[in-house]
C-alpha cells in the first residue's frame, strides 16, 4: 500500500546503513514503495527497485564489494577517463574511491529536489590521485528517487585548479534484463559508432534497433537524448533521458569475455546490458572555476507504452 506523496517525509525516507564491509550506503525510498541504494564505495548506485519490489539493475553474483575494486554491476561512474585510452587505470579512479556525503551542496534547480528523496555525495582527489592525475576538482553527485520511482543522477564537476583540464565520463549502467537475445535498443539507429572490437573503427548503425547475438562494445556518437531498452520477455521498457552527455556506450561481454572476468558469472551476460549516457569522443574541457553538469533520468514502463507516448 503506497503513501500519499503530500505527507511523505522525503528526508526521513533517506536512511544510512552499512554494507557488509562496513562502508556506508544510503537507501532512498519513494512513497509508492520504490527504492534505491547508493554506496559511498564509488558513489555507485547498487540497487534500484520498482514499487513492485523488482530489481531493475544487474549486479553480478560474483561482484567484489571491496575497494579499490569497483563493484561489478549497478551504476559505476567512469571518471576522469572512460576505457583504457589514457594514462589512468581502465575507466578512471572515481569508481574505486570512497566518496563522502555532502551536507551542504550548492543549490540545484527546485525540480531536482521537490518530490524526491535524494542524497548528495562528493569526491575530491587524494594526494595519491593528484600524483597520477594532477588536476584539482570537486565532483558532486546527486542521486534522487522521484515519487513515481524514476531514478535521477546529476554529476557536477568543477575545476578548482589553476589550469584547464579535460576528462571523459560515463554512467556505466548495468540494466537487468530477462534474456539479452530478446532485448532491443531504440534511439541509436542510423548513428555512427566506434567499435571497441575493431580498434575503435567507425561504423554506421544499419539496423532499425540494436539487438544482441554476440559481444557488443561500442560508443555511439551524438546520440539523441532519449533512448529506450525494450525487454520483450519481462514486458518492460527502460527509458534513459540524458543531458550534457552526447554519447551512448552499449556493452555486453557475451560468452567468451564473461568467462575471462573473475567477478562475473559465465552465464550472467544473458541477464544484463550496459547502456551508458557518456561524454567520451569529445572530452569535456573545463577552465579554472568552470563547472560541467551531466544528468541521466532512468524510468521503467510497461512494454505496452509505445514510443510515441514516451516522446522519444
Ligand atoms: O571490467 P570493467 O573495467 O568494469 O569494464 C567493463 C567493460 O566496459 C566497457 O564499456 C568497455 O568498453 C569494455 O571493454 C569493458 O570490458
Amino acid at each position: 500500500m503506497g503513501h500519499s506523496a503530500a505527507v511523505w517525509d522525503y528526508k526521513a525516507a533517506t536512511e544510512i546503513t552499512k554494507d557488509w564491509n562496513g562502508i556506508d550506503q544510503v537507501v532512498l525510498r519513494s512513497p509508492q514503495g520504490a527504492s534505491a541504494r547508493v554506496s559511498l564505495h564509488g558513489g555507485q548506485v547498487t540497487s534500484w527497485r520498482s514499487e513492485h519490489g523488482e530489481e531493475l539493475l544487474f549486479t553480478s553474483s560474483k561482484a567484489i564489494f571491496k575497494p579499490p575494486k569497483a563493484i561489478r554491476g549497478g551504476i559505476p561512474i567512469c571518471f576522469p577517463q572512460f576505457g583504457n585510452g589514457g594514462s589512468l587505470e581502465q575507466h578512471g579512479f572515481a569508481r574505486n574511491k570512497i566518496w563522502a556525503i555532502d551536507d551542504d551542496p550548492p543549490p540545484l534547480r527546485p525540480n531536482d529536489s521537490h518530490g524526491k528523496s535524494f542524497v548528495d555525495l562528493i569526491l575530491r582527489p587524494s594526494e595519491e590521485d593528484l600524483k597520477c592525475w594532477p588536476h584539482s576538482f570537486e565532483f558532486r553527485l546527486r542521486v534522487s528517487l522521484a515519487t513515481d520511482g524514476d531514478l535521477n543522477l546529476i554529476s557536477r564537476i568543477r575545476n578548482v585548479y589553476c589550469k584547464p583540464f579535460s576528462f571523459s565520463f560515463a554512467y556505466h549502467t548495468y540494466f537487468s534484463v530477462s534474456d539479452i537475445s530478446e532485448v532491443r535498443i531504440e534511439g541509436l539507429e542510423t548513428l555512427d559508432y566506434l567499435d571497441n572490437l575493431f580498434q575503435r573503427e567507425r561504423f554506421t548503425e544499419q539496423g532499425n534497433a540494436v539487438t544482441f547475438e554476440s559481444e557488443v562494445d561500442r560508443v555511439y556518437l551524438s546520440a539523441p537524448n532519449g533512448i529506450a531498452i525494450l525487454d520483450h520477455e519481462k514486458k518492460r521498457t527502460f527509458v534513459i533521458r540524458k543531458d550534457g552527455l552526447p554519447d551512448v556506450v552499449v556493452w555486453n561481454p557475451w560468452e567468451k569475455k564473461s568467462k575471462s572476468m573473475g567477478d562475473f558469472g559465465d552465464e550472467e551476460y544473458k541477464q544484463m546490458v550496459c547502456v551508458d549516457g557518456a561524454a567520451i569522443v569529445r572530452p569535456i574541457t573545463l577552465k579554472p572555476g568552470e563547472e560541467w553538469t551531466g544528468r541521466v533520468q532512468l524510468k521503467v514502463v510497461p512494454s505496452s507504452f509505445c514510443s510515441d507516448h514516451l516522446g522519444l
